[in-house]
């Protein structure tokens, strides 16, 4: 078995100052963190509804914002009569990214200078809600095949990733460059009415940190039988279609990306060769908006406007 990913799992609920260094910790460290979901945030009943609700989707399935409870965008006649049960998950959703983000600025000594910045009004900031289906491995896929989500990080500040008890696939890329499997249940949450959620990382938030929080290249693969190195998770499995519901959390569009006022922020030396590692620490001030630009032009620059190489 390889070894599974060696990610914090913190309580939210234990004493603030703890939990806002060990939020600040695991994000420097490892740009993942498991949160306990006991139930003070997110009703796992809350959770149960979310993923039953997303039988008839085919691959993916993206709300942007809510805007009095309604989705800003066509949505097809099947997802209509749900629209408020949706809604009503991405504002638990929205809370919770609000709860970490302002527990990572008090870790840094910023207090709220990162959850000022974000959901500041109903709309503008491109937080999306996002329900994936991965079909199971066709019988007859092989090699390439294999990988279910290319290996990617994630644009915004926080993503919050919900899945399912005994459905295998996502890996973390390791400082080593090796993958590592990440357990729905890690060791000791067995228990627990609903898996943790798992926190991770993305792009905006490591830059915005010069690199010290890590936005961590993670996939979704196969794990089994397929050839790929990859062998999972002991009571894992990936015969079934899997499920899955992230939640992307972005800043307002015109929130400026300026220096974090954090002694922490301001020391950190990036390690020679970190992948992750902050180019821009004497960098222009980006609003939030132009950094989501310049990634997604990074990705699919022909579709903005810019011919690629
Ligand atoms: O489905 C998963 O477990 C991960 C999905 C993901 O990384 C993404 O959509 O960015
Ligand atoms: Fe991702």
């Amino acid at each position: 078995m390889s070894t599974i990913a060696d990610i914090p799992i913190i309580d939210l609920s234990g004493p603030q100052a703890e939990v806002a260094e060990q939020l600040v910790d695991a994000a420097a460290q490892h740009g993942f963190i498991y949160v306990r979901n006991l139930g003070h945030d997110i009703p796992a009943a809350s959770v149960d509804q979310a993923f039953a609700l997303v039988g008839d989707f085919k691959e993916a399935f993206n709300f942007g914002e809510f805007v009095d409870h309604k989705a800003q965008q066509p949505i097809p006649p099947t997802i209509a009569a749900d629209e408020a049960k949706f809604s009503a998950f991405a504002d638990l959703c929205r809370a919770l990214c609000l709860k970490i983000l302002a527990l990572l600025g008090k870790g840094l000594e910023v207090d709220t200078f990162f959850s000022s910045a974000h959901f500041q009004s109903q709309s503008g900031s491109g937080s999306i809600l996002r329900f994936l289906r991965y079909p199971p491995p066709s019988p007859t896929a092989k090699g390439s095949n294999d990988i279910r989500a290319g290996a990617h990080s994630d644009y915004g500040s926080i993503t919050l990733l919900f899945r399912l008890k005994g459905q295998a696939g996502l890996e973390i890329l390791k400082k080593d460059n090796t993958w590592a499997p990440v357990p729905v249940l890690p060791p000791g949450t067995e228990d627990d009415d609903s898996p943790p959620i798992l926190i991770n990382i993305g792009d905006l938030l490591s830059y915005w940190t010069n690199g010290l929080f890590r936005s961590t290249v993670h996939r979704v693969v196969f794990p089994t039988g397929h050839g790929n190195g990859a062998e999972g998770v002991p009571g894992e499995s990936n015969a079934q279609p899997r499920y899955s519901i992230a939640y992307f959390c972005h800043p307002m569009e015109n929130a400026s990306l300026e220096a974090v006022p954090s002694e922490r922020v301001k020391n950190f030396v990036p390690q020679e060769g970190q992948k992750d590692a902050n180019p821009y620490a004497e960098r222009k001030v980006l609003t939030a908006g132009e950094h989501l630009f310049m990634r997604l032009k990074e990705t699919y620059g022909t579709l903005y406007g810019d011919t690629k190489d």
